[in-house]
């Protein structure tokens, strides 16, 4: 049976990467994704500004929507404070399987609880079921059209705090108009943008971080 992109990806890194070593996970799968095919993983360039921003928060609890191969959750663990923990939230059931061996590879999960679902069907479970109180950090990154009903539904669930910081990716391309519309014209919401490229490409592309005031 022929191998998906994301297989093939899975097994560059487990050939060129060290286990137990984020970071040559990384470097492993930004190297294939802009050598051989591209793949809707963040990258570096974005990565970085995602890095800057989970050292500024240093999250005790944090949410990722959209977690495909597991690129940027390998990225957010490997970040997080002893005891602190990822939650990510992947809809494609052939993304979660090789997503939780990039995690296992990577040597980060411990760190991360991957939940196989909609969003608009686990966010409303994540209090009662995976015992989140409030979210710290939220990173958004799954489909664009959910960006701005997932943000109005996390706020309906009480799992915002005063200073809950959310960062979102695609805000150029492929774009999340209804999104900046929404926390931008929002006064619960102090916005920044993060001009940058689209990953392994010269094409625009930006993130926005969005403080929730409470
Ligand atoms: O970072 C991303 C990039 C793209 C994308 C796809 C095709 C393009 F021509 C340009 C951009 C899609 C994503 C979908 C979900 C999460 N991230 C994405
Ligand atoms: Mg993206």
């Amino acid at each position: 049976m022929n191998q998906t992109k994301e297989q093939r990806i899975l097994n560059f890194v487990l050939q060129n990467a060290v286990r137990g070593d984020p970071c040559s996970v990384l470097d492993a799968i930004d190297k294939y994704c802009s050598e051989k095919e591209w793949a809707m993983n963040v990258g570096n360039e974005k990565g970085v500004i995602l890095d800057k921003t989970v050292e500024e928060v240093s999250p005790s609890v944090a949410l990722e929507l959209g977690t495909y191969c597991g690129y940027s959750g390998v990225r957010i663990a490997r970040l997080l404070k002893a005891g602190a923990r990822l939650l990510t939230v992947e809809f494609n059931p052939e993304f979660a399987a090789i997503a939780k061996q990039m995690f296992e590879f990577a040597g980060v999960q411990d760190k991360v609880r991957l939940l196989e679902g909609p969003s608009e069907e686990i966010i409303p479970q994540l209090k009662k079921k995976y015992e989140v109180d409030t979210l710290d950090f939220v990173f958004l990154d799954h489909w664009k059209d959910r960006y701005a009903p997932d943000t109005i539904l996390l706020q309906e669930c009480n799992l915002l705090r005063k200073g809950s910081v959310l960062l979102a990716d695609n805000v150029i391309i492929p774009g999340t108009p209804e999104f900046l519309n929404y926390v931008r014209n929002n006064s619960h919401f102090q916005c920044t943008n993060y001009p940058s490229h689209l990953e392994y490409m010269k094409a625009a592309d930006a993130m926005e971080k969005a403080v929730f005031l409470g």
